[in-house]
């Protein structure tokens, strides 16, 4: 999949200055910049939600995305349950629910409204509902932000297995350096102003084990923190 030379701007403000990006298929893309630096606004285009744009997106099926905004966009009408059928079409295998569903800690709540839950609880159903539906390209928010670390460990190790058995493409946006080696196995970094431009490395420390050594982390750390340096 690839995206080419993506401009936008906001009325006179410039926000993507000729973007272009290899997105690798199957595996965990992550897109790494701070805060502000135009990364929702690219998922968006590439979700095909914002269309004011110039320049190429090629090797996108849209109807097989599935997209977790950074803020739960869940019908506060209907029950987690039927939130996670709705998105679907009703295709869900109970089983996969179930399972789901209760790695994510949410099982006594299928039948609840969104209203009746915490705000960790209502990102974890808005999480499950990406994982359920039939994609083959997942874009994920700063999906794992609003939850506390021990939920946010055991919502990471549902998203690996998901991912590497339903073997989708995700392309993950995070301003969370620590979050981007834990998961990538490509980080896209954005650069801020003046270029905007988007560098990939191969994550070396990646592994769905989690094995990477504390020392190797700290030095691509401290080597891609020399590099956002060097480009603001
Ligand atoms: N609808 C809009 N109208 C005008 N400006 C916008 C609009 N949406 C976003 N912007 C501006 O575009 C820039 C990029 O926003 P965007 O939300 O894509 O950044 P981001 O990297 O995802 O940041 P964050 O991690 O804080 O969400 C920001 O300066 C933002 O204020």
């Amino acid at each position: 999949m690839e995206i080419l030379n993506i401009e936008k701007r906001f009325g006179e403000t410039l926000i993507l200055d000729k973007i272009s990006l290899t997105i690798y298929p199957k595996q965990i893309n992550v897109i790494l910049g701070p805060s502000g630096c135009g990364k929702s606004t690219l998922l968006q285009i590439i979700a095909g939600l914002d269309k004011d744009f110039e320049g190429y997106i090629n090797g996108i099926t849209r109807r097989k995305i599935a997209y977790v905004f950074q803020e739960e966009r869940l019908l506060e009408w209907r029950s987690v349950e039927k939130n996670i059928l709705y998105a679907s079409s009703g295709k869900v295998e109970k089983e996969r629910l179930l399972d789901y569903g209760k790695a994510l800690g949410l099982s006594e709540y299928l039948k609840y409204r969104p209203g009746q839950l915490s705000g960790g609880l209502r990102q974890r159903v808005n999480l499950l509902r990406a994982f359920l539906y039939p994609a083959s390209l997942l874009l994920m928010d700063e999906s794992f932000r609003s939850l506390d670390i021990q939920t946010k460990e055991e919502t990471i190790n549902l998203f690996l297995r998901v991912q590497k058995e339903e073997e989708l493409t995700v392309l993950l946006v995070t301003h969370s350096l620590e979050e981007a080696i834990q998961l990538g196995n490509y980080i896209h970094i954005f650069s801020n102003k003046p270029t905007r431009r988007l560098d990939t490395f191969t994550n070396p420390y990646f592994s769905s084990a989690k094995t990477y050594s504390i020392e190797d982390k700290e030095s691509f750390l401290n080597e891609v923190k020399e590099m956002i340096k060097i480009k603001n």
